[in-house]
């Protein structure tokens, strides 16, 4: 008899088990830096690793540079490590350290005078609508990934599954404050998603659009503003409806909206709307529940009605970086739900009914992708 060993031995590899295996010796490490191209190759592949290595830090130095208001201030104007020492109590030294690591991610710039300002990359973060605020938040984030085997094995309970009080639905267990940041929160990221899937997709003809899980009705905003002969429904949880009336109380856009209490679990879908729309609703919950809310939108839209899903998605067999690396650990660690490719949408949404599928390009992956179909005759 073989041993397991032996038995892998005998097994014709294919030629690219053969060169990882061959890549993994050190001896053959060695040999390959002696050539000019192997140099080259193992040059950047080293500098790549050890950028996956160091990125941790790096996003805690961002984290520094914003929580101390930094990047603000030097948008303010030009200062030197020593002034921002002063009113931020980080030594003189270490106060250098960071902004230095600011200049090495070309955040920052330094100046011949001593004194550093914003590189581009750093102005446009301030320009980004809520974007501080979610480097912020990664803290909870942060905080789970500080065990990521734990947090892979699911055996105890998250920081992020605790901040997003709907989600476990415990509400009332969440203070007020926590709740209202993470609301606006919400909705202040939902500016760059409504700006994505408007590019991703056309709501031209649709007369009212029922927006699934709709939150403080930022989306329908920015919707209702493009097309102004639409009209629309917001259905969320009871709680978040408050918030909801508040926020299109002062828009001039209240008398195009009605906004509708339920869950989405219990009860059926409000019909009268000829469009339905899902952002960043279907990630937070498991396939049972994302297939008995596809069928309950099938059922609710008229024939020829239009089905719209935008959020951060997975590459699929293709893996991204935003989909397969952030989005899938924020969702694993919020619990609940999971990060899925535009193919798996796609086909859970012809599960339930719907034909005439589209997955429009995606043009920043990292804030939103789309799925978008109907209901055929
Ligand atoms: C004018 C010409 C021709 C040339 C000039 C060149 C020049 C100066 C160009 C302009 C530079 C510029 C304007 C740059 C703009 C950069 C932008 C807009 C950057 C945007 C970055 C956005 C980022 C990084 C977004 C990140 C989003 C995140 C992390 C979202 C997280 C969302 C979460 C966690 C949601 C959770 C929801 C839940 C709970 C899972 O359901
Ligand atoms: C991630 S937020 C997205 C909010 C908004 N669409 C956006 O992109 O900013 C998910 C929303 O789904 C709502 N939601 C969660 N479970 C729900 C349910 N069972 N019925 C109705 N809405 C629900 C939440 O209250 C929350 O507003």
């Amino acid at each position: 008899m073989l041993a397991a060993g032996d038995q892998t031995s005998r097994v014709q590899l294919s030629p690219s088990v053969w060169f990882a295996r061959l890549v993994a010796r050190p001896g053959f490490q060695k040999w390959a830096s002696r050539l000019p191209i192997g140099r080259a190759v193992s040059e950047r592949d080293g500098a790549e690793i050890f950028d996956i290595l160091q990125g941790f830090v790096k996003s805690q130095v961002l984290l520094a540079l914003v929580e101390m208001d930094i990047l603000q201030r030097l948008l303010d104007q030009p200062a030197s490590a020593e002034q921002l020492s002063l009113s931020s109590g980080v030594p003189h030294d270490r106060m250098e350290g960071l902004l230095k690591a600011g200049v090495a991610m070309r955040l920052l710039k330094s100046r011949r005078d001593g004194r550093y300002i914003l590189a581009r990359r750093g102005a446009a973060i301030l320009g980004v609508p809520g974007l501080p605020q979610m480097i912020s938040h990664n803290r909870a984030f942060y905080a789970d990934m500080g065990d990521p085997v734990s947090l892979l094995r699911g055996v105890s309970e998250t920081h992020l599954a605790r901040f997003w009080p709907y989600v476990l639905g415990k509400s009332d267990e969440i203070p007020h404050d926590v709740a209202e940041r993470y609301s606006s929160l919400m909705a202040e990221s939902q500016s760059l998603v409504a700006q994505d899937t408007l590019r991703m997709v056309n709501f031209g003809g649709i007369n009212t659009l029922l927006d699934i899980g709709g939150g403080s009705g930022a989306f329908l905003k920015a919707v209702l503003r493009k097309y102004p002969k639409m009209n629309a429904m917001l259905f969320d949880l009871p709680e978040v409806i408050p918030a909801a009336r508040a926020n299109f109380g002062q828009s001039g856009l209240e008398s195009r909206v009605s906004l509708r209490p339920g869950s989405f679990r219990e009860q059926p879908l409000p019909d009268g709307a000829d469009a339905i729309s899902l952002i960043r609703v279907l990630y937070d919950h498991d396939d049972k529940t994302v297939s008995d809310l596809l069928s309950k939108a099938f059922a609710a839209l008229p024939v020829g009605g239009r089905l719209i899903v935008s959020e951060p998605m997975s590459g699929g067999s293709r893996p991204e970086p935003a989909g397969d690396i952030y989005f899938s650990f924020y969702t694993m660690a919020m619990g609940t739900g999971r990060v899925r490719s535009a193919r798996q949408i796609a086909d859970m949404c012809e599960a339930a009914g719907f034909a005439d599928i589209k997955l429009p390009r995606a043009p920043r992956p990292y804030v939103s992708s789309a799925v978008t179909c109907s209901k055929a005759p």
